[in-house]
């Protein structure tokens, strides 16, 4: 799914939260989204996964004005993930995850093998396999992120928005979380407080105090000016083995 965004602008009561925020990601690209504690990254993932109006401007999805996407379709194509997302208590793991198939099942479709498989998938790709049968709210923080992500991936989403996905995930899980999110074929905004993370997106969008300041590829936005003026530290930049950026954080500024 192809995502343009038009002179967006977000208010909550009479507080701006975003100010004509324009951008494009392509379809299939992996866009990480960067700013500093309440620069409005969440506020603009919530428009983008319709869940919040903006006062101005558009979101075109595909073409198609998101505001008008009908909310089963919206539901099908665009999964979220939010920061404190949360689960009804008393469910099992495998129950949780069928939730992302909800939006496939009508009186004309019941629950099928592709759902089951879409599940099975899932839990298998976030590696929660073994905890299918455990009830959700004994799970660990980065046990229930590990589920949440796999009930947006068995939805089969075209659009994935997940905002600071490795939260909670200790480092093996951080970096088989991100490069499963990396080889999706699908279109994928993530925020990132990880800025050696963000280095590995395709492209980033910096958000600060409410308005885009710079994208680009990691290694055009990353710069050390940029790491100053944005966030206020002093860092020193140097290319990994693949040729991305690689950020040593010293101090604050
Ligand atoms: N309902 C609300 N009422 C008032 N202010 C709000 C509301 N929701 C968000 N804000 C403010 O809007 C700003 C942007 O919040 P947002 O959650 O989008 O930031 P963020 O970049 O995701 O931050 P973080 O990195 O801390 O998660 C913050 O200053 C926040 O306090």
């Amino acid at each position: 799914m192809k995502i343009e965004v038009r002179m967006l602008s977000a208010r909550v009561h009479r507080t701006p939260l975003l100010k004509d925020i324009s951008a494009c990601v392509e379809s299939g690209e992996f866009f990480g989204l960067i700013g500093p504690n309440g620069s409005g990254k969440s506020t603009l993932m919530r428009c983008l996964a319709g869940l919040q109006r903006p006062v101005s401007g558009r979101i075109l999805a595909d073409g198609a004005d998101l505001s008008t996407m009908p909310a089963r379709s919206r539901a099908r194509r665009i999964a979220f993930v939010e920061q404190q997302a949360d689960t009804t208590d008393r469910l099992s793991v495998r129950d949780a995850v069928a939730l992302g198939r909800t939006p496939y099942l009508s009186p004309l479709r019941g629950w099928g093998a592709d759902d089951d498989a879409a599940v099975t998938g899932a839990l298998r790709a976030v590696e929660m396999t073994a905890f299918a049968d455990r009830l959700w709210h004994t799970l660990s923080g980065g046990e229930r992120q590990r589920v949440h992500i796999a009930r947006a991936l068995a939805q089969d989403p075209d659009l994935l928005l997940l905002d600071e996905p490795t939260n909670h995930l200790d480092i093996r899980h951080q970096l088989s979380l991100l490069a499963l999110v990396r080889a999706l074929p699908i279109t994928r905004v993530v925020a990132l407080h990880d800025l050696n993370q963000a280095a590995a997106c395709d492209r980033i969008g910096v958000v600060l105090g409410g308005r885009l300041v710079a994208t680009g590829c990691p290694h055009e936005v990353l710069t050390e000016t940029l790491l100053a003026d944005v966030f206020g530290v002093a860092a020193l930049r140097h290319p990994a083995p693949d040729g991305s950026p690689q950020l040593h954080f010293s101090h604050a500024l």
